[in-house]
This record gives structure tokens, sequence and C-alpha cells, in this order.
């Protein structure tokens, strides 16, 4: 009933809905359409007027409010003592909510905040702040012992550990703290406490666990038994991740063991720690932090725990600054297996010619200058960054000629510049680029001496370690480009030095700190030697042999000069093609030219020289050799290609050998590496000789010496790597050849009477070349294991 008092009646109201369904069945479309237009219409209209007005015509109490309690709710979070906040992502945040943001030109909140944590507990928490900020790492000693020189060991040894790592730790500023190191019994510990998982901590505290283990071993049951059992165990149990020990920091194994009883690895020496190690390996994921140490506890055991703890000290201060093992580990985990590398690093090789670099015709359109004109011209531009204009170009061949004035601006370019593809290239094989034309390069021998898996043939002939011998070159280009060079790559080949030039000490600091970087990264690879990485931070040698030229470089005498001076040998090889620097270089430990072929057609084949006169300049470096071979120590070079210059060449070689009387021929087979360069010129494994073959050659080669009344007997051999050293009775005492090398004594010459200095071979020369490196002996270093590509041991024939 209406107010008035009308009465509708229940019959008219079913008419009008009646009425009602018909006209919406009639025109639903244009009354859905237009009411769609208004509500459209309305929408712009509010937006036209709120941003003109710069204020919410609609919905501003639902906004305000909402805005109110999210700023109230940002006010309270901030002042509950600054609890641990989350912003909800941009993508969940509105673009309404940022159209209206702007349009009140508020600043943007971050959008609804989920608080995580307790703020309650956080504030409690906030005096212990202080605490809190410094990371605690409580290094875990375990050991195992029998007749009892172990546990005292370990003790001494923990507490000496600890005080190296406080001291280091003392500074009020250090952000870590060592916690005094715990010393425990393998035989009393819970093994399910310590072995499956770090040690559980105090609710809140933070500590990062470090694992030593000092093991003997015995070849009786014993807690190691248990032990190592456990371990597998572990890593076996399918309910158990399989690197539970993850989360610690590191961890090392230290073994002891007895020499008398059990003189080498193979017949069982600290066979337990290797054990240990490698199952610790395992269950760290891979966080050797220092390789496995091993010492005899009648001979050498303390010296050898000396280097260890000394190694892990440096590891720790590592850890302290970087916060954990850094590069390398476990990467260093990750090794590059040596074995799996193509070929040796030793030797000069060459990449592929760049597009705009012809043939060695050279293109500079500079002037030609002298060398040391460059600095001139370099400190002329200032070096500021200000780019020189035009090319400078050194040609060898044209040395001492009038200089030619300069026609146009000169700009100097970097020979390896950062962005380059030869940069790209060389870093991806494992090259350090140091300045701007320079490299070094762990070589594989480096890496399998630091494993105990022999050294190259150098260590056989002249008495030098792999582990710490150096390979390096000033200059990564080269004027030849050998069929046998085996790395890919383009980088610059030229008759003339047209390159910035760095600095040597630059060169010299640079190569050392890649060294050893690329040595420390060696330090979590398995199988690596505690001793020989020990050693390996000493670099005693020095190849100069990498790709490239060394005598390229305009600074070569001084770079040598830096290297002896730290009591660094020196041995550079070069390719026979720059007979002015040859004469102009000064003392070298040895000096080495490479023959790679015997007569001039064979040389154009397999060198494939820049310079056109190259069979003249090879000769004077010939003659250069002869007139020096009372000053300097020199090799000759021989690489040996099937098909190339083995066959019919032996007189041609024993011709070569006469010209220029060198105190020593290594003859060396090609080792085949498939690259592009090699396979254009036609070089495949077939071209690879037999080790038989080589000594039929050498022992022809001989003959043929014998014949010209030459002097020269087999002196070494080293069959691993397919080198055998011919050498001249000059170095022929007492029944006896003396190819090694009296390193001090150089030095002191050196010292005593300069580096232009006249003093001969014979008087560096070594006590006599070991036996089991002698012609028919094999030459494999006897203190380490031969394997094969897979790591198994090998027996030595
Ligand atoms: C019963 C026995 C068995 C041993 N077996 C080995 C072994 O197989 N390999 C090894 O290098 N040393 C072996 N050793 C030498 C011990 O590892 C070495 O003497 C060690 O320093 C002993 O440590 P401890 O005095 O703490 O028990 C053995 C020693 C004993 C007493
Ligand atoms: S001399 Fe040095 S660089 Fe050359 S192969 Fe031997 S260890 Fe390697």
């Amino acid at each position: 009933m209406f107010p008035n008092g009308w009465e509708v009646s229940p019959a008219i109201l079913g008419r009008v809905a009646d009425y009602a369904v018909e006209l919406w069945h009639e025109h639903r479309i244009p009354i859905i359409l237009s009411t769609l237009f208004i509500l459209g219409f309305l929408r712009i209209y509010l937006r036209l007027t709120d941003s003109r007005q710069e204020k919410l015509v609609a919905l501003p109490k639902v906004y305000n409010s909402e805005k109110k309690g999210l700023e109230e709710k940002k006010n309270k979070t901030e002042e509950l003592a600054k609890v641990v906040v989350k912003k909800v992502s941009s993508s969940e945040s509105s673009s309404g909510d940022d159209e209206r943001r702007k349009a009140t030109g508020k600043k943007k909140l971050g959008g609804p905040r989920r608080i995580k944590g307790d703020a309650n507990k956080r504030l409690r928490k906030e005096g212990d702040k202080q605490q809190d900020v410094k990371r605690k790492i409580q290094v875990l000693v375990f050991y195992s012992c029998l007749t009892g020189s172990t546990e005292k060991i370990a003790r001494q040894f923990a507490q000496e550990f600890g005080n190296s790592l406080t001291k280091s730790t003392e500074e009020e500023k250090a952000q870590t703290a060592f916690l005094p190191p715990q010393v425990l019994d393998l035989s009393e510990v819970d093994y399910d406490e310590y072995f499956i998982s770090p040690p559980k901590t105090e609710e809140g505290e933070k500590v990062d666990y470090f694992y030593l283990v000092l093991l003997p071993s015995f070849n009786i049951d014993s807690i190691n038994d248990t032990f190592l059992e456990h371990l597998q165990e572990t890593h076996h149990d399918f309910r158990i991740d399989t690197s539970p020990l993850a989360p610690i920091l590191g961890y090392s194994v230290f073994g002891f063991g007895d020499r008398e009883g059990w003189p080498t690895e193979e017949e069982g020496y600290c066979f337990q720690a290797k054990e240990v190690d490698k199952w610790m390996a395992k269950l760290t994921g891979r966080k050797r932090a220092y390789p496995l140490g091993m010492g005899d506890w009648k001979r050498d055991g303390k010296e050898r725990l000396g280097e260890w703890k000394n190694g892990l000290v440096d590891v720790l201060g590592q850890i302290e600054q970087n916060g954990g093992l850094g590069e390398g580990v476990p990467g260093s985990g990750d090794p590059i297996e040596s074995d799996d590398e193509e070929v040796e690093d030793d030797g000069e090789v060459l990449f592929d010619e760049p597009a705009e670099q012809n043939g060695g015709k050279s293109k500079s359109s500079g002037s030609l200058e002298d060398v040391e004109d460059i600095g001139r011209i370099m400190a002329a531009n200032g070096n500021t960054g200000k780019k020189p204009s035009a090319p400078i170009a050194v040609d060898f061949t044209t040395e001492g000629k009038p200089k030619r004035k300069a026609a146009a601006p000169i700009v100097i370019k970097e020979m390896v510049p950062k962005n380059s593809p030869t940069y790209n290239s060389l870093t991806k094989q494992g090259y350090a680029i140091v300045g701007s034309h320079s490299g070094v390069k762990i070589c594989r021998w480096t890496k399998s001496a630091l494993r105990g898996r022999g050294s190259c043939y150098k260590y056989s002939f002249y008495g030098i370690n792999s582990h710490q011998c150096m390979e390096t070159t000033p200059s990564l280009s080269c004027s030849n480009k050998c069929v046998f060079c085996w790395r890919h790559g383009t980088n610059p080949v030229g008759t003339t030095w047209r390159w910035v030039v760095d600095p040597p000490d630059l060169i010299f600091n640079g190569v050392k700190e890649n060294h050893y970087k690329k040595i420390k990264m060696m330090r979590g690879v398995p199988g690596v030697r505690a001793e020989r990485f020990a050693e390996a931070m000493r670099i005693r040698h020095c190849a100069l042999s990498l790709v490239g030229e060394p005598i390229f470089y305009p600074h070569i005498n001084e770079f040598l000069g830096m290297l002896h001076k730290e009591r660094i040998s020196s041995f550079l090889v070069c390719n026979a093609q720059h007979p002015d620097q040859l004469a102009a270089l000064q003392h070298v430990t040895q000096l080495y030219v490479s023959i790679d072929a015997s007569n001039k057609e064979s040389l154009r084949r397999i060198d494939r020289p820049l310079h056109r006169d190259f069979w003249e300049r090879f000769n004077r470096c010939l003659d250069i050799l002869r007139e020096r071979r009372f000053q300097q120590r020199t090799v000759f070079r021989l690489t040996l290609v099937k098909d190339f210059n083995l066959e019919d060449e032996v007189e041609g070689y024993a011709d070569l050998v006469q010209k220029g009387l060198p105190c020593f021929v290594e003859i060396k087979g090609v080792t085949y590496c498939g690259t592009s360069t090699s396979s254009s010129a036609g070089l495949t494994m077939q071209n690879v000789p037999f080790y038989t073959e080589v000594c039929d050659f050498v022992v022809a080669l001989e003959k043929a010496l014998k014949k010209r009344g030459l002097n020269y007997g087999i002196a070494a051999e080293h069959a691993h790597s397919c080198c055998i050293l011919l050498a001249s009775d000059r170095f022929y005492k007492e029944g006896k050849w003396h190819t090694r090398i009296d390193y001090e004594r150089f030095f002191e010459l050196l010292e005593e009477r300069g580096p232009d200095g006249e003093f001969t071979p014979e008087e560096y020369m070594g006590p006599e070349t070991p036996e089991w490196a002698t012609w028919g002996k094999g030459g494999f270093d006897p203190r380490d294991q031969r394997v094969d590509r897979k790591g198994r041991p090998v027996e030595v024939s």
C-alpha cells in the first residue's frame, strides 16, 4: 500500500513485471550499450576532473582511510625496532594505486608490508647487536691415535694454529672472531654430531666450522676403519643429502705414516688419510680448502705439518677477508684436469692471421721508428687517455737504416685490447693477459707435478721442478705461422712491433701475480700434494716460451734482469727470425732457438714465416749462436713432424748443428692439436711420430754428427713427452753426462760479472744427470706416479 492510501493490486504488479520482461527482451542490446556508454562517460569525466583539481572526487574516503591505515601501519612497523619487512613486489601493486599516488602527490608507500619475524624478539636482541656483527669461526681438529704420538701433535698443533689465527684478528675492527680450536679424538666423538651435519649451535648463535683431520694410518683394525665406514655410509645413505657437510667453511686432512714400513703410497703410505680426504670431499661438496698433507712421523712429519699449517693460516686469512674459500674452491674442486688439455703448453705457437694483416705485408702508414722512440712517443702522447692518431711501426728488418720522417700523426694501438676477440679467445683458453701484450698460463706439467703425476722433461734433463715453473711471454705476437701451432685465435702476427710498449715491471709483477693466483686455484684439486703446493708458491723458473716471440718485446733484457734479481732462472725460446735482438740479448740461463726444418723449402712449409728474408735471418741466428756458445748455454729445439721434416733431413740437421755448434740439441715429436691452423696445413694425427721413430732419428743424427767429427752424444730422454737430448761433450765429465744446471752458481756469476759479463755455460754446469733420466731409462721422475688420461696408474716400462 502507498502512503496516500492507494493500493496496488497483485494483478497490476504482475502485468508491470511482464511488461518489463518483454521490454528487456526486445531492447536489451541498446539498453546494455547505452548503460556502458554512460558509465564510460562518467569515468572519463571523473578522471579529467580529478587531474585538473589534483584531488580525488570519487572514492576519496575509501582511499584516504586506506592510505591512513597504511601509513599508521608503516610507522608502527618502523617503530617496532626495524623488524624485517618485505615490500610487496611492484607487480602486485595496482596501476590504480600509482595513479592515485600521482594524483595526491604523496610518496610511494611501497605497498602493503608483510612483517617477518618477531618484533619483540628483535627488540630484545638489540643489545646483542655488537656481538652479532662479528662472525665466529670454529676450527675443529679431529685426530686418531694408537700409540700416542698423534694426540700430542694434534694438541700442540691446535695451540699454535690458534695463536696464528688470533694474531690476524686481534684488531678491534676485525670482522671475524676465531674461537680457540677444539681438539677432538675420533674414538670419542659422536659421528652423528659432526659428520652427518655440522654441529648445532646455541639458538641465534652463528658459528661457521672448519674441519681439520690429523690421521695416522694403520693397516690393522682401528678407529680409522669405523670412521671411514661412517663417512662412506653417510655418503651412500639415500635419506641423507649427498653433501651434508657442505655448510662447513672447508676442510683439510693431514696424514702421518711411516716410510720405513710403507715406503710408497702404492704400498700403503698414509693410505687412510687419502681415503678420508676423498670421502670428506664428497661429503662437503668438494670443500677441500688445502691439499692433503702427508708426513713421515720419523722423518719429515714435523716439517710437512708446519708447511701444511702455514698454508691453512693463509687460507683462513682469505676466508676472513672474502667470507669463503673464494675463487677456485670448490672451483679448484672443479679441476681443469691437466690431462684433459690437448697438448703441453711448451713451445712457440701462433694464432691465425687477423683479417687486416695481410701475409705480414706491413700496411702501416706511419713512420718507422726505433723501439726506444715508442716510449718517447708514448710520453709525448702523455699516455693520458688522449687517442694517439696513427700507427707506429718498428721494423726490425730495417733497424739501423735511416729513418723516414713522420708523414702522419701517430696512433699506437694495444696489441691485445681487452675487448678484442683475441683477448676473449686467450682468456677462455686459460691465459691471463697482463698489460696489453703479455700472457701467463699454467702449463699442464705444472698441474701434473702439483699432483705428483710427473714433471716435464726439463726436470729430467735440467732439474727444473715443473710446479715451480712459470710459463709466460712478454710478447703474444710472433712473426711465423707454424703448421703445428695449436692455439686457435686471432692474435697479431707481424714483422714489426707496432703496439703500445708496457714497462717491464708492470709485466713482471703482473705475470707473477697471475701465476700465483692460478696456482692457488689448484689448492682444492684432488691429488694436489701439500708440500708441492707450498713449494709452488715460490717461482724458481721462468719458461719464456708460451705463445709469441719473447725477444720481440723491446725491453726483454730489463725483464730478464727482474727475473734474475729474484733468482728465477730463465729459459728463453726464440724462433730464429730476429738476429739483431738475439745478438743484443744479455745472459739467460738457457737460450733456445727453434729449428723447425733443415732447409729453406722445408722451413717455409713448416714455419710459414712472414719475413721474406726468413732463411737469411735464420742463418744469421745460427751464426750468432755459434759466436756466443761460450757465453750462453745454447740449445737447438727440433720438433719432428712426420712427412714434413723427419725423413731424409738427418743430414741437413747435422749441417745446421755443425753451423751453430749448440751446447745441446733437444729433439721432440710434434704434438697434434687439431686446430684449424694445423689442419689447413694438412697436418693430421698421421704426422705425429711414434717415440721409436724419434729414437731412430736421434740415433741417426748422432751418427751423422760423429761423421762430421762433432762430439755429441745422447745424454738423456723423457719418453713420456717424446723428447730426447743430445749434448756436446763439453758436458761430459768423468764418464757421466752433466746436463743439469747449478742455478745458484748461475745467479752468483751474474751478480759477480753482470748481465753482459764473461762467463761460460760450463761454469754453472750442474751435477751429473740422474741415472733414471739417461738414455734407455725412460726418464720418468721416480718421485711421481705416472697415470693415464683417466688418472689410472700406469706401469713405467
Ligand atoms: C700397527 C701399525 C700399523 C701401521 N700401518 C701403517 C700403514 O699402513 N701405513 C703407514 O703409512 N703407516 C703405518 N703405520 C705407522 C703409523 O701411521 C705412524 O707410526 C703414526 O705416526 C702412529 O701414530 P700414533 O703414534 O698416534 O698411533 C702403522 C703403525 C702401527 C703401529
Ligand atoms: S718448462 Fe715449465 S712451462 Fe715448460 S713444460 Fe716444463 S713446466 Fe711447463
